[in-house]
Protein backbone atom coordinates (compact mmCIF):
# COMPACT_ATOMS: atom_id res chain seq x y z
CA UNK A 1 0.00 0.00 0.00
CA UNK A 2 1.20 3.13 -0.77
CA UNK A 3 -0.41 5.25 2.45
CA UNK A 4 1.84 5.36 5.28
CA UNK A 5 0.87 2.21 7.64
CA UNK A 6 1.22 4.19 10.66
CA UNK A 7 4.74 4.04 11.21
CA UNK A 8 5.22 0.09 11.08
CA UNK A 9 8.42 0.43 8.77
CA UNK A 10 8.89 -1.49 5.35
CA UNK A 11 6.09 -4.23 4.38
CA UNK A 12 6.36 -7.34 6.33
CA UNK A 13 3.37 -9.58 4.23
CA UNK A 14 0.80 -8.28 6.50
CA UNK A 15 0.55 -4.39 6.67
CA UNK A 16 2.35 -4.17 10.56
CA UNK A 17 -0.02 -3.11 13.00
CA UNK A 18 0.11 1.10 14.02
CA UNK A 19 1.87 1.56 17.62
CA UNK A 20 -0.46 1.53 20.49
CA UNK A 21 -0.51 4.83 20.85
CA UNK A 22 -2.32 5.12 17.31
CA UNK A 23 -5.85 3.27 18.78
CA UNK A 24 -6.83 5.86 20.85
CA UNK A 25 -10.52 3.83 21.34
CA UNK A 26 -12.65 1.88 19.62
CA UNK A 27 -15.19 3.67 17.92
CA UNK A 28 -19.14 3.29 18.15
CA UNK A 29 -19.28 1.05 14.59
CA UNK A 30 -23.58 2.35 14.43
CA UNK A 31 -24.71 5.30 12.65
CA UNK A 32 -25.96 8.48 15.26
CA UNK A 33 -29.33 7.93 17.22
CA UNK A 34 -32.40 8.00 14.76
CA UNK A 35 -30.36 7.71 11.82
CA UNK A 36 -29.69 4.61 9.31
CA UNK A 37 -27.40 3.01 6.83
CA UNK A 38 -28.12 1.98 3.54
CA UNK A 39 -25.94 -0.74 2.99
CA UNK A 40 -26.80 -2.79 -0.39
CA UNK A 41 -29.83 -4.18 -0.12
CA UNK A 42 -31.88 -1.10 1.85
CA UNK A 43 -29.85 1.04 -0.84
CA UNK A 44 -31.85 -0.90 -3.70
CA UNK A 45 -35.17 -0.60 -2.28
CA UNK A 46 -34.38 3.43 -1.46
CA UNK A 47 -33.20 3.10 -5.70
CA UNK A 48 -36.23 1.91 -6.59
CA UNK A 49 -38.48 4.18 -4.09
CA UNK A 50 -37.07 6.98 -4.89
CA UNK A 51 -36.63 6.07 -8.93
CA UNK A 52 -40.32 5.60 -8.98
CA UNK A 53 -40.80 9.43 -6.96
CA UNK A 54 -38.60 10.84 -10.10
CA UNK A 55 -40.31 8.84 -12.73
CA UNK A 56 -43.89 10.10 -11.74
CA UNK A 57 -42.54 13.75 -11.06
CA UNK A 58 -40.75 13.27 -14.58
CA UNK A 59 -44.58 11.97 -16.06
CA UNK A 60 -46.24 15.32 -14.73
CA UNK A 61 -43.49 17.57 -15.83
CA UNK A 62 -42.01 19.03 -13.06
CA UNK A 63 -38.45 19.78 -13.08
CA UNK A 64 -36.17 17.96 -10.09
CA UNK A 65 -34.48 20.88 -7.58
CA UNK A 66 -32.72 20.38 -4.25
CA UNK A 67 -31.21 22.78 -1.78
CA UNK A 68 -28.68 22.57 1.16
CA UNK A 69 -29.70 20.59 4.22
CA UNK A 70 -28.46 23.28 5.96
CA UNK A 71 -30.36 26.35 6.05
CA UNK A 72 -31.05 29.70 8.58
CA UNK A 73 -32.48 29.05 11.56
CA UNK A 74 -34.84 31.67 10.51
CA UNK A 75 -36.76 29.72 7.74
CA UNK A 76 -38.29 27.75 10.25
CA UNK A 77 -39.43 30.54 13.39
CA UNK A 78 -43.02 30.18 13.16
CA UNK A 79 -44.95 30.67 16.22
CA UNK A 80 -47.59 28.60 15.75
CA UNK A 81 -46.61 26.02 17.88
CA UNK A 82 -45.78 23.68 15.79
CA UNK A 83 -44.15 19.84 16.77
CA UNK A 84 -41.74 20.55 13.40
CA UNK A 85 -40.24 23.62 15.70
CA UNK A 86 -40.18 22.12 18.94
CA UNK A 87 -38.18 19.85 17.22
CA UNK A 88 -35.99 21.54 15.21
CA UNK A 89 -32.66 20.29 14.91
CA UNK A 90 -30.46 23.65 15.30
CA UNK A 91 -27.74 24.71 16.19
CA UNK A 92 -24.96 27.81 16.14
CA UNK A 93 -22.22 27.22 14.08
CA UNK A 94 -18.55 28.29 14.36
CA UNK A 95 -19.21 31.95 12.58
CA UNK A 96 -22.20 32.60 15.65
CA UNK A 97 -25.05 31.72 12.91
CA UNK A 98 -28.04 30.51 13.75
CA UNK A 99 -28.64 27.35 11.40
CA UNK A 100 -31.11 24.14 11.26
CA UNK A 101 -30.81 20.32 9.68
CA UNK A 102 -34.00 20.95 7.29
CA UNK A 103 -37.22 19.53 9.22
CA UNK A 104 -39.09 19.69 5.77
CA UNK A 105 -38.26 21.00 2.18
CA UNK A 106 -41.18 23.72 1.55
CA UNK A 107 -39.54 26.74 3.01
CA UNK A 108 -36.33 26.47 1.30
CA UNK A 109 -38.44 25.92 -1.87
CA UNK A 110 -39.72 29.46 -0.62
CA UNK A 111 -36.64 30.57 -0.18
CA UNK A 112 -35.37 29.72 -4.28
CA UNK A 113 -38.29 31.08 -5.67
CA UNK A 114 -37.90 34.63 -4.08
CA UNK A 115 -33.68 34.40 -4.82
CA UNK A 116 -35.17 33.69 -8.29
CA UNK A 117 -37.55 35.82 -8.46
CA UNK A 118 -38.69 37.33 -11.85
CA UNK A 119 -36.15 35.35 -13.43
CA UNK A 120 -38.21 32.77 -13.98
CA UNK A 121 -41.74 32.22 -15.61
CA UNK A 122 -44.81 30.66 -14.04
CA UNK A 123 -46.36 28.61 -13.47
CA UNK A 124 -43.57 26.59 -11.64
CA UNK A 125 -43.57 23.26 -11.20
CA UNK A 126 -40.40 21.90 -9.18
CA UNK A 127 -40.05 18.57 -7.45
CA UNK A 128 -37.18 17.47 -4.50
CA UNK A 129 -36.28 14.23 -2.66
CA UNK A 130 -34.30 15.19 0.20
CA UNK A 131 -33.18 14.25 3.68
CA UNK A 132 -35.23 15.82 6.41
CA UNK A 133 -33.88 15.87 9.92
CA UNK A 134 -35.86 16.41 13.18
CA UNK A 135 -34.15 16.19 16.86
CA UNK A 136 -36.39 14.33 19.33
CA UNK A 137 -35.54 13.35 22.95
CA UNK A 138 -34.53 9.49 22.07
CA UNK A 139 -37.40 8.61 24.55
CA UNK A 140 -39.69 8.09 21.46
CA UNK A 141 -37.12 5.97 19.80
CA UNK A 142 -38.39 7.54 16.68
CA UNK A 143 -36.22 8.42 13.67
CA UNK A 144 -34.31 11.42 13.31
CA UNK A 145 -34.40 11.81 9.90
CA UNK A 146 -35.95 10.57 6.72
CA UNK A 147 -36.07 11.19 2.91
CA UNK A 148 -39.28 13.38 1.89
CA UNK A 149 -40.59 13.42 -2.15
CA UNK A 150 -41.97 16.97 -2.31
CA UNK A 151 -43.82 18.05 -5.57
CA UNK A 152 -45.01 21.73 -5.58
CA UNK A 153 -46.67 24.26 -8.03
CA UNK A 154 -46.12 27.64 -8.07
CA UNK A 155 -48.00 30.27 -9.51
CA UNK A 156 -51.66 28.60 -10.05
CA UNK A 157 -54.25 30.12 -8.07
CA UNK A 158 -56.77 27.46 -9.17
CA UNK A 159 -57.75 24.33 -7.57
CA UNK A 160 -56.33 22.27 -10.54
CA UNK A 161 -53.03 23.04 -9.21
CA UNK A 162 -54.26 20.39 -6.12
CA UNK A 163 -56.01 18.16 -7.89
CA UNK A 164 -53.11 17.73 -10.68
CA UNK A 165 -50.46 17.21 -7.33
CA UNK A 166 -53.11 14.38 -6.04
CA UNK A 167 -53.08 12.61 -9.32
CA UNK A 168 -49.56 12.85 -9.59
CA UNK A 169 -49.65 10.65 -6.01
CA UNK A 170 -52.26 8.22 -7.10
CA UNK A 171 -50.17 7.83 -10.33
CA UNK A 172 -47.16 6.82 -7.91
CA UNK A 173 -49.46 4.06 -5.90
CA UNK A 174 -50.69 2.48 -8.99
CA UNK A 175 -47.26 2.58 -10.13
CA UNK A 176 -45.79 0.31 -6.99
CA UNK A 177 -49.42 -1.67 -7.38
CA UNK A 178 -51.37 0.35 -4.44
CA UNK A 179 -54.75 0.41 -5.15
CA UNK A 180 -57.93 2.83 -3.99
CA UNK A 181 -58.83 -0.03 -2.05
CA UNK A 182 -55.55 0.33 -0.02
CA UNK A 183 -55.53 3.89 0.72
CA UNK A 184 -57.20 6.57 0.35
CA UNK A 185 -56.84 10.98 0.64
CA UNK A 186 -58.63 12.62 3.08
CA UNK A 187 -59.15 16.39 1.48
CA UNK A 188 -60.81 19.25 3.17
CA UNK A 189 -59.84 22.53 3.41
CA UNK A 190 -58.44 25.79 6.00
CA UNK A 191 -61.18 28.42 4.71
CA UNK A 192 -63.37 25.90 6.74
CA UNK A 193 -61.75 27.00 9.43
CA UNK A 194 -61.46 30.14 8.49
CA UNK A 195 -64.93 31.05 7.82
CA UNK A 196 -66.06 29.52 11.32
CA UNK A 197 -63.49 31.57 13.16
CA UNK A 198 -64.47 34.91 11.58
CA UNK A 199 -68.02 34.13 11.98
CA UNK A 200 -67.51 34.52 16.23
CA UNK A 201 -64.57 37.36 14.81
CA UNK A 202 -62.04 35.54 16.18
CA UNK A 203 -58.89 37.55 14.91
CA UNK A 204 -57.09 36.26 11.78
CA UNK A 205 -53.92 36.30 13.85
CA UNK A 206 -55.11 33.55 15.68
CA UNK A 207 -55.58 31.63 12.53
CA UNK A 208 -52.45 29.59 11.93
CA UNK A 209 -52.34 28.44 15.97
CA UNK A 210 -55.58 27.31 16.11
CA UNK A 211 -55.02 25.30 13.39
CA UNK A 212 -52.06 23.93 14.43
CA UNK A 213 -54.31 23.07 17.95
CA UNK A 214 -57.18 21.38 15.44
CA UNK A 215 -54.91 18.91 14.13
CA UNK A 216 -53.82 17.67 17.64
CA UNK A 217 -57.72 16.03 17.48
CA UNK A 218 -57.55 12.18 17.79
CA UNK A 219 -54.19 12.66 19.15
CA UNK A 220 -54.31 14.47 22.22
CA UNK A 221 -57.86 14.33 24.26
CA UNK A 222 -60.68 17.02 23.31
CA UNK A 223 -61.04 18.33 26.57
CA UNK A 224 -56.94 19.43 26.00
CA UNK A 225 -57.70 20.78 22.54
CA UNK A 226 -60.72 22.72 24.44
CA UNK A 227 -58.37 24.06 26.73
CA UNK A 228 -55.93 25.21 24.31
CA UNK A 229 -58.07 26.88 22.03
CA UNK A 230 -59.68 28.59 24.77
CA UNK A 231 -56.57 29.46 26.22
CA UNK A 232 -55.45 30.86 22.64
CA UNK A 233 -58.46 33.17 22.57
CA UNK A 234 -61.39 31.17 21.11
CA UNK A 235 -64.58 31.70 22.75
CA UNK A 236 -66.46 28.94 24.33
CA UNK A 237 -69.13 29.56 22.19
CA UNK A 238 -66.58 29.57 18.53
CA UNK A 239 -65.15 26.41 20.49
CA UNK A 240 -68.15 24.22 20.62
CA UNK A 241 -69.31 25.30 16.80
CA UNK A 242 -65.74 24.89 15.38
CA UNK A 243 -65.87 21.01 16.74
CA UNK A 244 -69.50 21.13 15.43
CA UNK A 245 -68.20 21.60 11.73
CA UNK A 246 -64.58 19.77 12.07
CA UNK A 247 -67.04 16.09 12.23
CA UNK A 248 -68.61 16.85 9.48
CA UNK A 249 -67.95 14.40 6.41
CA UNK A 250 -70.08 15.26 3.96
CA UNK A 251 -70.04 18.28 1.75
CA UNK A 252 -73.48 18.86 1.39
CA UNK A 253 -73.81 18.85 4.96
CA UNK A 254 -70.99 21.37 5.00
CA UNK A 255 -72.81 23.46 2.82
CA UNK A 256 -75.58 23.75 4.92
CA UNK A 257 -73.95 25.06 7.67
CA UNK A 258 -71.56 27.30 6.17
CA UNK A 259 -73.74 28.67 3.49
CA UNK A 260 -72.89 27.85 -0.74
CA UNK A 261 -71.21 31.96 -0.94
CA UNK A 262 -67.86 31.23 0.74
CA UNK A 263 -64.66 29.62 -1.20
CA UNK A 264 -64.14 26.71 1.31
CA UNK A 265 -67.82 25.10 -0.41
CA UNK A 266 -66.48 26.36 -3.48
CA UNK A 267 -63.05 25.22 -3.41
CA UNK A 268 -63.91 21.44 -2.26
CA UNK A 269 -67.01 21.36 -4.71
CA UNK A 270 -64.81 22.35 -7.91
CA UNK A 271 -62.22 19.69 -6.36
CA UNK A 272 -64.15 17.07 -6.16
CA UNK A 273 -65.61 17.27 -9.58
CA UNK A 274 -61.59 17.66 -11.21
CA UNK A 275 -61.49 14.38 -9.59
CA UNK A 276 -63.90 12.85 -11.60
CA UNK A 277 -62.98 14.06 -14.55
CA UNK A 278 -58.96 12.77 -13.49
CA UNK A 279 -60.60 9.37 -12.76
CA UNK A 280 -59.54 9.37 -9.30
CA UNK A 281 -62.32 10.44 -7.22
CA UNK A 282 -63.00 6.79 -5.70
CA UNK A 283 -59.45 7.93 -4.15
CA UNK A 284 -60.58 10.90 -2.13
CA UNK A 285 -63.25 11.74 0.66
CA UNK A 286 -63.89 15.18 2.26
CA UNK A 287 -63.33 14.65 6.06
CA UNK A 288 -63.01 18.28 7.61
CA UNK A 289 -61.05 17.22 10.76
CA UNK A 290 -58.50 17.22 8.27
CA UNK A 291 -56.25 20.47 8.52
CA UNK A 292 -52.56 19.03 8.67
CA UNK A 293 -50.01 20.22 11.19
CA UNK A 294 -48.34 23.07 9.41
CA UNK A 295 -48.48 26.30 10.19
CA UNK A 296 -48.53 27.52 6.52
CA UNK A 297 -51.68 26.03 4.98
CA UNK A 298 -54.56 28.31 3.75
CA UNK A 299 -56.53 26.55 1.84
CA UNK A 300 -57.33 22.95 0.37
CA UNK A 301 -55.35 19.95 2.86
CA UNK A 302 -55.02 16.73 2.13
CA UNK A 303 -53.53 13.05 3.15
CA UNK A 304 -52.63 9.64 2.47
CA UNK A 305 -54.08 7.43 4.80
CA UNK A 306 -54.52 3.64 4.85
CA UNK A 307 -57.92 2.39 4.79
CA UNK A 308 -56.95 -0.64 7.67
CA UNK A 309 -55.88 2.67 10.11
CA UNK A 310 -52.63 0.87 11.24
CA UNK A 311 -50.39 3.47 10.02
CA UNK A 312 -49.82 6.77 9.95
CA UNK A 313 -50.37 9.21 7.32
CA UNK A 314 -48.40 8.13 4.24
CA UNK A 315 -48.21 11.94 2.43
CA UNK A 316 -49.46 15.09 3.23
CA UNK A 317 -50.28 18.63 1.64
CA UNK A 318 -52.01 21.63 0.56
CA UNK A 319 -52.45 25.07 -0.47
CA UNK A 320 -49.71 27.61 1.29
CA UNK A 321 -50.71 31.30 -0.83
CA UNK A 322 -49.04 33.47 2.45
CA UNK A 323 -45.62 31.44 2.99
CA UNK A 324 -43.56 33.84 0.28
CA UNK A 325 -44.83 37.08 1.73
CA UNK A 326 -43.46 35.78 5.62
CA UNK A 327 -40.73 36.01 4.13
CA UNK A 328 -40.16 38.90 2.62
CA UNK A 329 -40.88 38.30 -0.53
CA UNK A 330 -44.29 38.78 -3.30
CA UNK A 331 -46.80 36.21 -2.44
CA UNK A 332 -47.37 34.06 -5.37
CA UNK A 333 -50.58 31.34 -4.75
CA UNK A 334 -48.16 27.97 -4.16
CA UNK A 335 -49.43 24.46 -3.20
CA UNK A 336 -47.52 21.26 -2.44
CA UNK A 337 -46.74 17.80 -0.80
CA UNK A 338 -44.27 15.79 0.84
CA UNK A 339 -44.17 12.55 1.07
CA UNK A 340 -42.11 10.46 3.53
CA UNK A 341 -40.07 7.50 3.00
CA UNK A 342 -40.91 5.20 6.24
CA UNK A 343 -44.50 4.62 6.19
CA UNK A 344 -44.99 4.07 2.46
CA UNK A 345 -42.47 0.92 2.76
CA UNK A 346 -44.41 -0.63 6.04
CA UNK A 347 -47.71 -0.13 3.53
CA UNK A 348 -45.84 -1.93 0.76
CA UNK A 349 -44.25 -4.74 3.23
CA UNK A 350 -47.95 -5.21 4.95
CA UNK A 351 -49.13 -5.18 1.49
CA UNK A 352 -46.75 -7.83 0.18
CA UNK A 353 -45.42 -5.33 -2.47
CA UNK A 354 -42.17 -4.61 -1.76
CA UNK A 355 -40.03 -5.48 -4.92
CA UNK A 356 -37.71 -8.69 -5.37
CA UNK A 357 -34.16 -6.27 -5.92
CA UNK A 358 -30.97 -8.15 -6.11
CA UNK A 359 -27.62 -7.30 -7.51
CA UNK A 360 -27.35 -8.27 -11.24
CA UNK A 361 -24.14 -8.50 -12.74
CA UNK A 362 -23.83 -9.70 -16.70
CA UNK A 363 -19.95 -11.12 -16.91
CA UNK A 364 -17.68 -12.14 -13.90
CA UNK A 365 -13.80 -12.40 -15.70
CA UNK A 366 -10.96 -13.68 -14.30
CA UNK A 367 -7.46 -14.54 -15.09
CA UNK A 368 -6.38 -18.52 -14.52
CA UNK A 369 -3.00 -17.30 -14.58
CA UNK A 370 -0.98 -14.85 -12.65
CA UNK A 371 0.38 -13.19 -15.52
CA UNK A 372 -2.81 -12.89 -17.36
CA UNK A 373 -4.17 -10.18 -14.90
CA UNK A 374 -3.52 -7.56 -17.83
CA UNK A 375 -5.34 -9.49 -20.17
CA UNK A 376 -8.36 -9.88 -18.19
CA UNK A 377 -8.62 -6.23 -17.46
CA UNK A 378 -8.25 -6.09 -21.24
CA UNK A 379 -11.81 -8.69 -21.66
CA UNK A 380 -13.22 -6.55 -18.64
CA UNK A 381 -12.88 -3.33 -20.58
CA UNK A 382 -13.90 -4.16 -23.85
CA UNK A 383 -17.26 -5.40 -22.23
CA UNK A 384 -17.44 -2.53 -20.19
CA UNK A 385 -16.96 -0.32 -23.60
CA UNK A 386 -20.89 -2.40 -24.44
CA UNK A 387 -22.35 -1.01 -21.84
CA UNK A 388 -22.19 -4.58 -20.02
CA UNK A 389 -21.60 -5.00 -16.17
CA UNK A 390 -18.10 -6.60 -14.90
CA UNK A 391 -17.25 -7.99 -12.07
CA UNK A 392 -13.30 -8.11 -12.56
CA UNK A 393 -11.33 -10.79 -10.01
CA UNK A 394 -9.01 -8.62 -8.87
CA UNK A 395 -6.39 -11.20 -7.30
CA UNK A 396 -5.35 -14.70 -8.10
CA UNK A 397 -8.23 -16.70 -6.39
CA UNK A 398 -8.84 -20.86 -6.81
CA UNK A 399 -11.68 -21.42 -9.01
CA UNK A 400 -14.05 -22.25 -6.45
CA UNK A 401 -14.09 -18.78 -5.08
CA UNK A 402 -14.52 -17.62 -8.61
CA UNK A 403 -17.88 -20.24 -8.43
CA UNK A 404 -18.89 -18.96 -5.18
CA UNK A 405 -18.22 -15.39 -5.92
CA UNK A 406 -20.32 -15.59 -8.96
CA UNK A 407 -23.42 -17.26 -7.91
CA UNK A 408 -23.15 -14.88 -4.86
CA UNK A 409 -23.46 -11.73 -7.40
CA UNK A 410 -25.74 -13.50 -9.80
CA UNK A 411 -23.58 -13.76 -12.58
CA UNK A 412 -24.85 -14.69 -15.91
CA UNK A 413 -21.44 -15.56 -17.17
CA UNK A 414 -18.41 -16.20 -16.15
CA UNK A 415 -15.59 -15.11 -18.52
CA UNK A 416 -12.23 -17.17 -18.09
CA UNK A 417 -8.95 -15.77 -19.62
CA UNK A 418 -6.53 -18.51 -19.78
CA UNK A 419 -2.94 -19.31 -21.33
CA UNK A 420 -3.73 -21.62 -24.16
CA UNK A 421 -6.89 -20.44 -25.43
CA UNK A 422 -5.29 -16.63 -25.08
CA UNK A 423 -2.11 -17.70 -27.17
CA UNK A 424 -5.56 -18.24 -29.87
CA UNK A 425 -7.35 -14.77 -29.21
CA UNK A 426 -9.60 -16.98 -27.21
CA UNK A 427 -11.66 -16.48 -24.13
CA UNK A 428 -13.73 -18.98 -22.33
CA UNK A 429 -17.32 -18.05 -21.84
CA UNK A 430 -19.50 -20.20 -19.57
CA UNK A 431 -23.28 -19.34 -19.11
CA UNK A 432 -23.68 -19.92 -15.34
CA UNK A 433 -27.48 -21.16 -15.12
CA UNK A 434 -27.18 -23.63 -17.77
CA UNK A 435 -23.71 -24.43 -17.54
CA UNK A 436 -22.95 -24.24 -21.08
CA UNK A 437 -19.00 -23.42 -22.37
CA UNK A 438 -17.71 -22.32 -25.28
CA UNK A 439 -14.72 -20.56 -26.80
CA UNK A 440 -15.22 -17.39 -28.12
CA UNK A 441 -12.64 -14.69 -29.97
CA UNK A 442 -11.37 -11.70 -28.21
CA UNK A 443 -13.21 -9.30 -30.86
CA UNK A 444 -16.63 -11.28 -31.09
CA UNK A 445 -16.99 -11.30 -27.42
CA UNK A 446 -20.51 -9.43 -26.91
C1 LIG B 1 -42.04 7.64 10.17
C2 LIG B 1 -40.82 8.57 10.16
O1 LIG B 1 -39.70 8.13 10.11
N1 LIG B 1 -41.07 9.88 10.25
C3 LIG B 1 -40.14 10.90 10.27
C4 LIG B 1 -38.77 10.68 10.43
N2 LIG B 1 -37.91 11.69 10.43
C5 LIG B 1 -38.33 12.97 10.27
C6 LIG B 1 -37.42 14.01 10.24
C7 LIG B 1 -37.86 15.30 10.04
C8 LIG B 1 -39.20 15.56 9.90
C9 LIG B 1 -40.11 14.54 9.92
C10 LIG B 1 -39.69 13.23 10.10
C11 LIG B 1 -40.59 12.18 10.10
Amino acid sequence: STGDNGGGGGRSGALAPPPITEVLQKIDVNPPKGTRDFPPEEMRLRTWLFHNFREVSRLFGFEEVDFPVLESEALYIRKAGEEIRDQLYCFEDRGNRRVALRPELTPSLARLVIQKGKSVSLPLKWFAVGQCWRYERMTRGRRREHYQWNMDIIGVPEVTAEAELISSIVTFFKRVGITASDVGFKVSSRKVLQEVLRRYSVPESLFSKVCIIIDKIGKIPVDEIKKDLKSAGVSEEAVEELLQVLSIKSLTKLEEILGGAGEAVADLKQLFSLAEKFGYAEWIEFDASIVRGLAYYTGIVFEGFDREGKLRAICGGGRYDRLLSTFGGDDLPACGFGFGDAVIVELLKDRGLLPELSLQIENIVCALDVDLQGAAARVASILREQSQTVDLVLESKPLKWVFKRAARINAHRLILVGNSEWQRGMVVVKILSSGEQYEVKLDELV
